[in-house]
């Protein structure tokens, strides 16, 4: 095996993410890298979180957030409590500032161990998400699937976390949809020309709400923080629930989100560490440490 990097086996409430810590090397992880890892059921990832030295005076690090088809993402907010989480296991801080190809994430550990990170401010303007048709209101834009007369899906409000988002919401179960088959489409769709990420949402009071994601370049992931996000703001937005809610992902944990009087949006929630090993970022091959409790 080549030169190798750390990683850490992580999830975000079921958000599958190999935090790969690429600090104080030249190289980068490689899209084929990412590719090989995604294969094989015990690497297998949603994002992979590779941290790098850092490139602004005041950050901690630089972060870019890989998807499993091998693209790069702006937002990752599962990946970046469990970059926290590791870091803050590796150097006993709790607060860290991170740069990503959008911008500037704090973020912070708490006493419980839950994880707060700050995802900026949404973006609500129809060329910035970015849609390809113009839209005064991206509350409810005009986009539907199924038949013409009887859309299954229609009207979503969209948003950027950085990252493309689309809500489209429901009265029924979020399980009573087909996302596996509509997500991809969707996704795709020409509405969306850099893709965007596709959420079913379900309001269950003024602070809950139910969610599941087809995921741009990851398909269905049992969670999505941005998507979270992104789905709150929408939901306080139009009205539907109050600028603080609990929101429920697909494997039955929950992020609160608080879209702060300032326009900033923080998520809170868990982020827990699976297994390490040390890999080749160049192919992706592998190996488990033996000795987890150390790797730790
Ligand atoms: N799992 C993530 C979102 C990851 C990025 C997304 N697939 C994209 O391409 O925008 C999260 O927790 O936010």
């Amino acid at each position: 095996m080549a030169e190798t990097a750390q990683f850490a086996k992580m999830n975000g409430l079921g958000n599958k993410i190999l935090v790969v810590d690429m600090r104080g090397r030249k190289d980068k992880v490689a899209p084929a890298a990412a590719i090989a890892l995604a294969s094989q059921p015990e690497t297998s990832f949603d994002q992979i979180m590779a941290i790098y030295d850092p490139r602004a005076e005041g950050t901690d690090a630089w972060i870019d957030i890989i998807n499993c088809d091998g693209s790069l993402a702006q937002a990752c907010g599962n990946g970046t409590r469990c970059v926290v989480q590791a870091l803050a296991a590796e150097t006993g801080r709790k607060r860290f500032t991170f740069l990503t190809i959008a911008g500037v994430l704090n973020a912070e550990e708490h006493e419980d161990g839950l994880i707060s990170v700050d995802m900026g401010k949404p973006v609500f303007e129809w060329n910035r998400i970015p849609l390809s048709e113009e839209f005064h209101d991206t509350s409810r834009i005009e986009l539907q699937i199924g038949p013409i007369d009887a859309p299954v899906l229609h009207s979503p409000s969209v948003a950027s976390m950085g990252n493309p988002h689309a809500i489209f919401w429901v009265d029924k179960d979020v399980w009573d949809y087909d996302l596996g088959r509509f997500g991809p489409l969707l996704e795709n769709h020409p509405m969306f020309p850099e893709r965007a990420n596709i959420s079913i949402a379900h309001v269950r009071s003024r602070e809950a709400l139910d969610l599941r994601t087809w995921e741009r370049g990851a398909g269905l992931t049992l969670a999505c923080g941005s998507a979270a996000c992104a789905t709150a703001v929408s939901a306080a937005r139009t009205g539907r629930t109050g600028r603080q809610v609990t929101v429920t992902m697909p494997s039955g944990g929950h992020l609160m989100i608080d879209w702060r009087q300032d326009d900033h949006v923080v998520m809170t929630g868990p982020a827990e560490w699976e297994w390490s090993g040390l890999l080749d970022p160049a192919t992706g091959s592998y190996r488990r440490d033996q000795s987890e409790a150390v790797a730790r």
